[in-house]
This record gives C-alpha cells, structure tokens and sequence, in this order.
C-alpha cells in the first residue's frame, strides 16, 4: 500500500471518425508507439490509459476507440458522458471521410455539453492520394473553431503534438470549470450551455459554407 496520490487530474477523450479514417492507429501509435498495416476493424469500444506529467502534475488520460461502423452507432454514442475532450478523425485521401466531420460534430453537440474537439485529418503521408486539401479542411475548422492536425499514424507525424494538444485543452477546461464550481457552484452551471438560438444559427450557417466548399470539390473528386 502506498500514501502517494496515483494522479491529480482524470481525463476522458473520445476518438470518433468513420471506419478505417485510422482512429485505433492513431491511438496505437500514441499509447503504444506501434503500427500495424493489416486493418482489423474495431468491436464497438475499446480504450487505452497513459498517464503523463503536465506541468509537475500527474494527469491519467483514459482514450476511448469507437467503431466507426454504422452498425455499433447506438452502442458508441453511450460512451459520451463524462467525456472531456472528442478526437474527430477523416482521412485526407477519403473526400467522404471530410464531408461526415460535419455529422460527427452534430452527433457531438447532441450528446455533450461543454467538450474539447479536435479535428485530425490521418494518413497525411500520400501526398499523391491526398484529395482533402489542407486550406479546406483549416477553413472550416477555424469556422467551427476548432483546431486542426493533419497526422500520420504510420509515419508517426504529429500524433503526439494533436494528443498533447487537446489533453492540455481538456485540462484547462476542466480546472476552469472546478474553479468555476468552488466560487460560484450555480453561476458554472448555468454557464455551461450556449444559448440554443446562437448554437443553431452557428450550426446553420455552418453547414450552408460547409456544403459550398465541400459539394463543389469533394462530392466531385468522390464520384465522378
Ligand atoms: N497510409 C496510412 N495508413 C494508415 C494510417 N493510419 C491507419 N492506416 C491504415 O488504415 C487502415 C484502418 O486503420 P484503423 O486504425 O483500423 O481504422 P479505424 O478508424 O480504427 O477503423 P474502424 O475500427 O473500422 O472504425 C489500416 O489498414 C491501417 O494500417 C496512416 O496514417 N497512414
């Protein structure tokens, strides 16, 4: 039995995307520095813990893997609660992987409240594949405000600098929140949730940009 505290901080982050966008890679690479070639697609849930030391302080990060298949969308969608920070995953040779980013922050929104994102487009080590154009996918993260990592698990390019980026965020968050809590308990509740009409005409407008840039090219590119 030991007296030292095993963390100050838990952290919880959810990693979603479509099947195959390389969401378990990603989270391979991260926790185990691995990775493998042959794809074995993810059973509804499966999650990984690292603990780190940020800044003198000792923060458990448990990352939880979704199966990006349609078929265990009811099981995933569960595994929100209690979730600090969201990984959005495309892939940025899958023009359809980008266009469902918009689905997968409108299934965030929905079943969260305040949340971190992060939107990573993976497999960035093809540039002759590569169809989702690093101007596009920055224009509408910025949009949504929301940072942007292109990554690649396979050739381990910033994978730990997009981890590290929204554990920090999600940190920060949570100790502005548990502040928040200990000054003025009511005031950080009511706090918590933006004003429906202002979350809506974001959302709204949004999607009518979202669809302009991404009909135009990647509906295009995908199908013709
Ligand atoms: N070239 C390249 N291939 C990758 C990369 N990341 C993953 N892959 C490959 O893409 C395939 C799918 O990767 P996964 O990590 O299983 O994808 P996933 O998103 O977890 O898939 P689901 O479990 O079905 O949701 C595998 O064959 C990986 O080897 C990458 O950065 N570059």
């Amino acid at each position: 039995m030991t007296n030292e505290k095993e963390y100050d901080y838990i952290l919880k982050l959810l990693i979603v995307g479509d099947s195959g966008v390389g969401k378990s890679s990603l989270l391979l690479r991260f926790a185990d520095n691995d990775f493998r070639e042959r794809y074995i697609s993810t059973i509804g849930i499966d999650f990984k813990i690292r603990t780190m030391d940020i800044d003198g302080e000792k923060i458990r990060v448990q990352i939880w893997d979704t199966a990006g298949q349609e078929r265990f969308q009811t099981i995933t969608k569960t595994y929100y609660r209690g979730t600090n920070g969201v990984i959005i995953v495309y892939d940025v040779t899958d023009g359809d992987s980008f266009v469902h980013v918009q689905r997968w922050l409108a299934e965030i929104e929905q079943n969260c409240e305040t949340v971190d994102k992060v939107i990573v487009g993976n497999k960035n080590d093809c540039p002759e594949r590569k169809v989702v154009l690093t101007e596009d996918a920055q224009r509408f993260a910025d949009l949504m405000s929301t940072p942007l990592f292109e990554t690649s698990a396979k050739h381990n390019t910033n994978v730990d600098e997009m981890f590290m980026d929204i554990i920090r965020n999600a940190l920060r968050t949570k100790k502005n929140f548990k502040s928040r809590m200990a000054a003025s308990p009511k005031k950080a509740v009511i706090k918590l949730k933006k004003p429906r009409n202002e979350r809506k005409l974001k959302r709204k407008y949004c999607r009518f940009y979202f669809s302009l840039i991404i009909t135009n090219r990647y509906f295009q590119c995908e199908h013709v």
